[in-house]
């Protein structure tokens, strides 16, 4: 995909989260973009992601779920306030609450597709309903509540 992910307009510096951060070299990296008005995003595990195995740990669907769900509650800001991606002053949010319902194993050796659909846009709230699935099945679903990163936490 040559389209840019709302990850790679977060600033250098804010670019190190183990989940999303281009930074990382360790982290997964994620990248999520708008498909309508949905935002989706893929992943393919990694051995080391195993739970039992043959399934994904769940440690890392709910990682996923947090970050393409802080992605996508910066870019329905950015897209609520009629700005481009990107532009300053940036619009950043953290995760202040992250649940998950696993709801079938997760298969390795399979692309996991996350689609999220964004249910509440405030200005300093947005609220995120995520689903994880692997082909056919729904393996998971999850809710992040994204509130604006506070400045204690800018360096
Ligand atoms: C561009 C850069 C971004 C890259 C980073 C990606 C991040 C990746 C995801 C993460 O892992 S972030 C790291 C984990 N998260 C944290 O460390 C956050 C720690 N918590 C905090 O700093 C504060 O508690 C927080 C900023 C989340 C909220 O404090 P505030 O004082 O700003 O919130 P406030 O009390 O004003 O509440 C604002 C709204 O959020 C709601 N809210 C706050 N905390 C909540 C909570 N814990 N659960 C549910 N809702 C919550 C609150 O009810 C309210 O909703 P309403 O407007 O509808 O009334």
């Amino acid at each position: 995909m040559s389209e840019k992910a709302f990850q790679d307009y977060y600033p250098a510096d804010l670019s190190h989260c183990y989940g999303c951060g281009n930074n990382n070299a360790h982290g997964h990296q994620i990248k999520s973009f708008w498909d309508g008005e949905e935002t989706v995003a893929e992943f393919n595990p990694l051995p080391e992601h195993t739970a039992i195995p043959g399934f994904v740990y769940g440690g890392l669907i709910a990682s996923l779920i947090d970050c393409h769900g802080t992605g996508s509650a910066s870019a329905a800001a950015y897209k609520a306030a009629g700005r481009e991606l990107g532009s300053e002053p940036a619009l950043r949010f953290v995760t202040a609450n992250l649940n998950v319902d696993f709801l079938a194993p997760t298969p390795m050796g399979q692309t996991l597709k996350l689609r999220g659909t964004i249910t509440e846009c405030k200005e300093k709230k947005v609220v995120v309903d995520i689903t994880v699935s692997a082909g056919e099945t729904v393996c998971a679903k999850g809710r992040v509540i994204a509130v604006k990163m506070p400045a204690s936490m800018a360096s």
